[in-house]
């Protein structure tokens, strides 16, 4: 059943990194307890919904690169998240999923950055603007967080602290603009595969060292002080993606040689993301790195953005939260 909407909507939504990420044991529902701070950077792909039309425009998904991703790996089937996305939305409000889904795609894929995430949210707010829908920001949040435990903070964006699966936030007030190098692996990592290492690891007797609480980070970011939050990252997952792929150690180390105060693996991995005292500082450190032969490729970005956002179209009455952050320079890379 198709029906009259208005025209395409287009939404830009950020990956995000973990700048702490404590795993908690495993639940008998296969997850993991996290204490998390997110925090979404200018590294973006962009969604848009086009009302499908008979013989011309069909349901689906299309998938595109920008900035030289590789998405060889994405699906442009109904296992896109994307496409799960619209689906969830559909049974909420009880409607066919009759729109096209086009995503270009610049943040990583596999790469422990919710790329796949990111697209189901800017789906989710995408459709909701096509569709004009009245549904409440709480809405909206619910049925993100049933597509995937990611997907509720690329709503979001911003610093927030997660709990639960990471789909119970907080907004975290962060005043400062923080700089980063993301190294991108020429591979990517299964998020399930590195949860399941980790349980490997932490069943051995020398288990891997758990990250220290989360209020520090929260102070650091409060500061707005780098060479504070540096001290601070930290990722119980670390361990997991790098026992899978050692070669991450090496990644690690010339980051911080090529003069990062600090690196750390991006949630399950295998991006490693460093941050850097100042923009000029990030520009320097991701030469050296790009030279180093450590990694596919780099990206300089900052945090915190907003999270999914309207660019094209009718935003409709279901608008992101409200963001208590400073958005950062030009907002978006
Ligand atoms: C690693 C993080 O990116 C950190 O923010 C997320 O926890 C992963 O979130 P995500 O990719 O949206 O994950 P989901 O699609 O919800 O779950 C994929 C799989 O990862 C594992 N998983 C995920 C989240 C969580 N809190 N515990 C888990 O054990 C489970 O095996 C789950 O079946
Ligand atoms: N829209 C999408 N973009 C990227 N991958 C997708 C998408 N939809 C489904 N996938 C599948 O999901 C897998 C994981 O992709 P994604 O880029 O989300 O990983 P990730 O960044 O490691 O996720 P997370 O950080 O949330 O754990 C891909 O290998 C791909 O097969």
């Amino acid at each position: 059943m198709f029906s009259a909407v208005g025209p395409p909507v287009t939404v830009r939504v950020p990956a995000k990194i973990n700048l702490h990420l404590a795993v908690g044991d495993l639940r008998p529902d296969g997850y993991h307890d996290l204490v998390t701070v997110f925090q979404a950077l200018s590294l973006t792909d962009e969604v848009t919904v086009t009302a499908a039309v008979p013989g011309a425009i069909e349901p689906g998904v299309s998938v595109g690169a920008a900035d030289g991703v590789d998405v060889s790996e994405v699906p442009a089937d109904t296992t896109n998240l994307a496409w799960r996305a619209v689906e969830a939305l559909g049974r909420r409000v009880d409607r066919a999923p009759d729109v096209r889904v086009g995503l270009r795609k610049a943040i990583p894929v596999a790469g422990g950055m919710a790329g796949g995430s990111a697209d189901a949210a800017g789906a989710l707010l995408a459709t909701a603007g096509l569709w004009r829908l009245d549904l409440g920001r709480d809405a909206l949040m619910e049925v993100a967080a049933e597509v995937g435990s990611d997907v509720a903070f690329a709503l979001h964006g911003g610093t927030a602290l997660g709990t639960g699966r990471g789909e119970r936030l907080v907004p975290v007030l962060s005043r400062h603009t923080f700089h980063w190098v993301v190294a991108v692996a020429d591979h990517g990592l299964s998020t399930p595969t590195v949860f399941g290492e980790l349980d490997r690891l932490r069943a051995r007797p020398e288990a891997p060292r758990r990250v220290g609480d989360v209020e520090p980070v929260l102070e650091a970011l409060a500061s707005g002080e780098a060479r504070s939050l540096a001290l601070l990252l930290g990722n119980d997952l670390q361990a997991a993606a790098v026992s899978l792929d050692p070669g991450l150690r090496r990644t690690l180390r010339a980051g911080v040689d090529a003069g990062a105060l600090a690196g750390v693996v991006s949630g399950s991995g295998p991006t490693c993301v460093f941050l850097c005292d100042g923009h000029d500082a990030a520009v320097r450190v991701a030469a050296e790195l790009a030279g180093a032969g450590v990694c596919r490729t780099v990206r300089v970005a900052h945090g915190p953005v907003p999270g999914a956002r309207v660019v094209d179209g009718h935003g409709g009455s279901t608008g992101p939260p409200p963001r208590p952050v400073d958005p950062g320079p030009g907002a978006y890379a």
